[in-house]
């Protein structure tokens, strides 16, 4: 071990931590044997299709759920306990907010309900930003004025791990650019942890530097965005008449994550030490949309370990 080599003691230790992670339904697996490493100080995208599992993930880590099967860490701690609840703030879809109270009532209760740490100015300043008067009763407010209050209900409680499930879901294109603005500020002055939930492929490319893609219960794609972009490239190419994809006989199949045929040409989303392309290929590294796209429509071949992409 060198000098600079973390400890057991020095390294950081993960803001969310799986192995062999799985919840049962009566309809059968929400979750199953997932094992993933999301680091602490780090925006995660958590992505997958309706009924991939998203919702039950973050239903695990805030401890409102419990695993069928394997182990779940926040920070190190067992989800639902004080030491885990006093460091996570969720914002659930639904944001169960009460539409008697005003909104200063809600920050009140806010308040009341974390009493340690309770960050009176931060929830209010988020309010104030977004023209919400204190008095005004919260089941007035539209989605978008909700979702401000219920991350102000969030933010105020100084959480190491805000956990977002569609945060931005049913809100205009502007509100959506000013609450993701928002929460970027939180992470840039407080290098807080954020997983956010999202269907909204594109607006995930500048805010997130962590990828959790689950499909079908399981971790299809895990790791650091950049190098997972790096370690990927979109090939174009005049399509190959004897084969079914279009791609080269030589083709290593094992590393082509999806590839598709239009007219003559071909394009083909590869992992790295693959096909190899000619030199009337082109060829580029995907964005963060194109590559969770390709991984999102197609099942094969099995996703990078994570410890190649870690
Ligand atoms: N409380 C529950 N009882 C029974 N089945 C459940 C429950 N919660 C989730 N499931 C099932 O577990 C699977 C995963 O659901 P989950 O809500 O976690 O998916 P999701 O990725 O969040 O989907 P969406 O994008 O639609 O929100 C689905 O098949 C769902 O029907």
């Amino acid at each position: 071990m060198t000098d600079h080599e973390p400890t057991a003691a020095t390294a950081p230790t993960a803001a969310l931590a799986a192995t062999g992670l799985g919840r049962k339904f009566r309809g059968g697996w929400g979750l199953r044997d997932c094992a993933f490493t999301l680091p602490a100080g780090r925006v995660t995208a958590l992505v997958g299709p309706n009924g991939a599992g998203k919702s039950t993930l973050l239903h695990l880590a805030t401890g409102l759920l419990r695993p069928t099967t394997g182990d779940l860490r926040v920070f190190g701690a067992v989800p639902g306990t004080p030491e885990a609840l006093r460091r996570i703030a969720f914002v659930a879809q639904d944001k169960p907010l009460y539409p008697r109270f005003s909104v200063k009532e809600t920050l009140r209760f806010g308040r009341r309900t974390n009493p340690e740490g309770w960050d009176q100015n931060t929830a209010e300043a988020l309010v104030r930003a977004g023209d919400i008067p204190l008095r005004a009763q919260v089941g007035t407010l539209s989605p978008g004025q909700c979702t401000r209050i219920a991350l102000a209900l969030a933010l105020g409680k100084r959480p190491d791990l805000l956990l977002l499930d569609e945060p931005l879901a049913a809100l205009d294109p502007l509100v959506r650019h000013e609450v993701m603005a928002l929460i970027m500020a939180e992470v840039a002055e407080r290098g807080i942890s954020v997983v956010m939930s999202s269907h909204v492929l594109s607006e995930l490319e500048n805010v997130c530097d962590h990828v959790l893609l689950l499909k079908h219960g399981g971790v299809r794609l895990t790791g650091d965005a950049q190098r997972l972009r790096e370690e990927h490239l979109l090939i174009t190419g005049r399509a190959h008449d004897g084969t079914p994809d279009g791609l080269p006989p030589g083709t290593d199949r094992a590393t082509v994550v999806e590839a598709t045929v239009t007219g003559r040409q071909v394009s083909a989303l590869v992992r790295h030490g693959g096909t190899g392309p000619g030199d009337r290929w082109v060829t580029q590294n995907p964005t963060l949309e194109e590559l969770l796209l390709a991984y999102l429509r197609t099942d094969a071949p099995a996703a990078p370990a994570e410890e190649a992409a870690a």
